[in-house]
């Protein structure tokens, strides 16, 4: 690493410390915050050293899972105002010590073929689908093809990581160590064709929290630190605080790990409706899964001509599963009751994210049944 890079990678963590301080000043919005920033930055030096701190931040995003808890010391905050935080912390508020460095993006030649597939590649994955033609041509210019043959790790945890993968062809499996004692390391998961990893240490500036192997000769598609925290970091980031706060309110997803959670929130998009707007229509086809945000909706059958209420929906429900459960129409129609916001995912997304509480959903759809037999 020469001086200029240690110089950016150490702006980058001081601006992490400021960006987590800023972001939790504005979520509990305290009357001192000059003394509220004190005892912030105090209880982050007890916490001994900054890359502990760091460490933490990112198993604290990471972890719901009660063992790791045990071993892991939260970041105690400062107490919180009653004041509610809804709306999002944007990166803007961080001001100077959020600028961009004079950023000069790598290109790394291609054929216009090469360039084809990688975009292909690239808009499936949720965090790179909002960018514009420029942002894309940025990211496929820098992209690096890497080969790795059957067992060569690609990742290993706890080392810095560099940049992350989109998966071209081929097939890799993601293990994590849940306690630094434990012997073997748990298999997590296994990406495939069209799948990204290895953005958790440059979102968090963090140390590699998993670790993956080449389980076949596999093509992979690499992305530098540089380029991703220039076009597509901020962004991301947004979109995980604003709607981690959403996410824990829903019950369904209580038993999710804190990554998958942070996998929802990449493919999550919101609609706002005014009060007696219709969202969903009974009879009709249906390719979207809603959670509530914000306000009251209710669920109505149609009987007759007659529009009979069934259910009603707060900020934290969900509605619109049975649809792409079990592939039929619309059951009910489903109107605002007051102003109301509303996130979703289509169907490929709650297909494919969802699955971990598939048993859930089912399991709840029972009391729909007394509806159904309708
Ligand atoms: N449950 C999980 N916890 C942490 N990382 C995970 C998990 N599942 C998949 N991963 C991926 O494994 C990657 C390891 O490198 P990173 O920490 O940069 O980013 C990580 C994620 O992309």
């Amino acid at each position: 690493m020469n001086n200029k890079e240690r110089i950016a990678r150490y702006k980058e963590k001081v601006n992490d410390v400021l960006q987590k301080m800023v972001y939790e000043l504005f979520k509990s919005q305290p009357e001192n915050y000059i003394e509220w920033m004190i005892q912030y930055l105090e209880q982050l030096k007890n916490n001994s050293s900054m890359t502990q701190h760091l460490n933490t931040a990112v198993e604290y995003n990471l972890s719901s899972d009660q063992d790791d808890n045990e071993e892991i010391e939260e970041l105690p905050l400062p107490p919180k105002n009653s004041k509610a935080f809804r709306s999002s912390v944007s990166a803007e508020v961080f001001g100077i010590h959020n600028k961009k460095e004079n950023f000069i993006p790598r290109v790394i030649p291609k054929t216009e073929e090469q360039k084809q597939q990688i975009l292909e590649k690239l808009m499936k994955v949720f965090m790179f689908q909002a960018l514009g033609q420029h942002e894309q041509e940025i990211v496929v210019n820098a992209m690096e093809e890497k080969h790795f043959t059957k067992d060569d790790w690609v990742i290993n945890q706890g080392e810095d990581g560099a940049e992350l993968y989109i998966v071209f062809s081929g097939e890799l499996d993601c293990f994590r160590r849940m306690k630094p004692t434990d012997e073997e390391p748990k298999f997590l998961k296994q990406y495939k064709s069209g799948d990204m990893f290895g953005e958790l240490s440059l979102l968090y500036n963090s140390p590699r929290a998993a670790s993956i192997q080449a389980k076949v000769d596999s093509v992979l598609f690499a992305l530098d630190r540089s380029t991703f925290n220039n076009i597509v970091k901020d962004a991301t980031m947004k979109k995980r605080q604003q709607y981690e706060e959403v996410l824990s309110k829903v019950e369904l997803l209580q038993s999710m790990d804190a990554y998958e959670k942070t996998q929802i929130c990449d493919g999550l998009k919101e609609h706002s409706y005014l009060e007696g707007q219709v969202i969903i229509q009974e009879g009709e086809e249906g390719d979207k899964f809603y959670m509530v945000a914000e306000g009251s909706l209710a669920a109505f059958k149609d009987n007759n001509g007659q529009q009979e209420e069934v259910l009603r929906y707060q900020t934290g429900d969900y509605f619109g599963e049975l649809a792409l459960i079990h592939k039929m129409p619309r059951q009910a129609t489903i109107k605002a009751e007051t102003d109301c916001v509303v996130v979703y995912l289509d169907s490929n997304s709650f297909l494919r994210l969802l699955g971990p509480v598939e048993d859930i959903l089912r399991r709840n759809a029972d009391t729909y049944k007394k509806f159904l037999s309708n």
